[in-house]
């Protein structure tokens, strides 16, 4: 009869392998092997400390996605979006997911501007920058002036636009926020834009208060300067959020190419793109907007690829989940997503206003399914960071910060509703919120929570 040699390691409980009885290894790689099992799962349950991600009020980007796309990015695992002549169907997905984009937001040349899948806004908005310096150069060297002192404006932007002048040499000209104002305002331009500004951003869903900025009336604006001054300043949108939210729920907000001095625009694919983490977009009004010199010809991968990216390998695995979610829902589709974040944002505004100490800085109407706020008063008997706080031990992840540069003084809260969160669970968050108020004025649970716990 054969003998079987039977490894212990396939039947030993996971718990009694070696790698369960030991903290895991944080300064050094392991000498030898470990069992696959025991190594996922001590990985796998030191994760369970992370938050909640469906509970993360904080995060703009996707927590929930179809079966089907958890099933496209594991197939998809394998595929570097850059080997474009290895992977010409994964090339050919991204190219109309830029022709999409181009046409969603309306270019005048959606079939043959260009455009690009980045890792996230932060990489759209700097490749977008780059090409608005670029081009400024271009025109100022044709006009023999200097071209040492690139300036870009903008309102209060996120980090990533801090990140581009820095990287690359361009002094933000960050303007401060007005009493009352949410973001840039277009009369605020004027003392901020020279000759030497390569273009103006106007941000799409601000990253601070959730509300948009006026392209239009920034566009105006420039307008206006070009007739006084000559100078004719491009505006780049920085539609991180808003590029997914307004063509389906304000098509009538006019903020995209179909303004005339819109050179560019990016947005977060997984924002309200739908699709999961690692993926952006930036597309120019057309090819002209995008000077040929930062693109970058490779042949050594087959074929004569172009590329103009701040990195090169990248996964396929989002670029063909964003291009599933164009096809899976449509217009149509998006619109009752983001439509039915918008009521849900809507009702919690609605909640929190009724709550008492609290005064709405952005109700949910007419930019991100969002509502942002801050205490009516330093008399509340609690300030929103004890709030924060409190609301994490039922594992609501709601940030509270500063507002920028001249309201630096007021610290707000924010809530973002996205795919994936329903009403009801933005319902137990109001509810928790009224309770949290409850416990941190009186120290102790509300009476409606003595009466839940008596009768359960
Ligand atoms: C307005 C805006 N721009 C850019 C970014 C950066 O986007 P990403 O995280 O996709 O790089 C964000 C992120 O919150 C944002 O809100
Ligand atoms: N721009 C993304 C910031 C981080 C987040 O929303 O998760």
């Amino acid at each position: 009869m054969a003998l079987h040699a039977v490894s212990a390691k396939s039947i030993d409980d996971v718990y009694t392998l070696p790698l369960s009885e030991e903290e895991l290894p944080k300064y050094r790689m392991p000498v030898g092997t470990s069992d696959p099992r025991a190594v996922y799962a001590m990985i796998h349950s030191e994760l369970k400390l992370d938050g909640n991600s469906s509970q993360n009020l904080a995060t703009f980007c996707t927590t929930w996605s179809d079966e089907e796309v958890h099933k496209l990015m594991d197939e998809n695992l394998d595929k570097n979006m850059i080997d474009k002549d290895e992977y010409p169907q994964t090339a050919e997905i991204e190219s109309r997911c830029v022709h999409i984009l181009a046409d969603l937001w309306n270019s005048p040349s959606e079939r043959t501007t260009m455009g690009c899948s980045t890792t996230g806004s932060s990489e759209a908005a700097m490749l977008g920058g780059l090409a608005l310096k670029w081009r400024w150069r271009q025109r100022r060297q044709k006009e023999g002036k200097p071209a040492d002192r690139p300036n870009i404006v903008a309102g209060p932007v996120q980090v990533c636009w801090e990140k581009f002048a820095r990287y690359f040499d361009v002094e933000l000209r960050q303007v401060p926020l007005e009493e009352g104002a949410t973001g840039l305002r277009a009369h605020q331009l004027r003392e901020y834009a020279d000759e030497n500004t390569i273009g103006v951003v106007a941000i799409l869903g601000v990253t601070f208060t959730c509300d948009y900025e006026p392209v239009a009336e920034i566009a105006r604006e420039l307008d206006a300067i070009q007739a006084d001054t000559g100078l004719d300043i491009p505006i780049h949108v920085d539609a991180a959020s808003g590029g997914f939210i307004a063509p389906f729920v304000q098509p009538d907000l006019v903020w995209d190419f179909r303004i005339d001095r819109v050179a560019s625009v990016n947005a977060s694919g997984h924002k309200y793109g739908l699709s999961p983490l690692g993926v952006g977009w930036v597309v120019w009004r057309d090819a002209g907007a995008l000077p040929e010199e930062l693109i970058f010809k490779v042949d050594y991968l087959g074929g004569n690829m172009p590329t103009f990216a701040l990195n090169f390998s990248r996964p396929g695995g989002e670029i063909i989940a964003q291009y599933y979610n164009f096809l899976r829902l449509g217009r149509e589709g998006y619109r009752k997503v983001q439509q039915a974040c918008m009521d849900t944002a809507r009702y919690l505004a609605g909640r929190i206003a009724d709550m008492g100490p609290f005064e709405l800085l952005y109700d949910g109407t007419g930019a991100l399914p969002a509502v942002s706020y801050t205490l009516k008063d330093a008399a509340q008997g609690f300030t929103l960071y004890d709030l924060t706080e409190i609301l994490r031990v039922r594992g609501w992840q709601v940030p509270a910060y500063p507002l920028p540069p001249r309201r630096q003084e007021t610290v707000i809260q924010r809530v973002l509703v996205r795919h994936g969160i329903g009403r009801d669970e933005i319902a137990l968050l109001a509810d928790d919120l009224e309770r949290s108020i409850e416990r941190l004025r009186n120290g102790t649970p509300s009476g409606a929570e003595r009466k839940a716990f008596h009768h359960s």
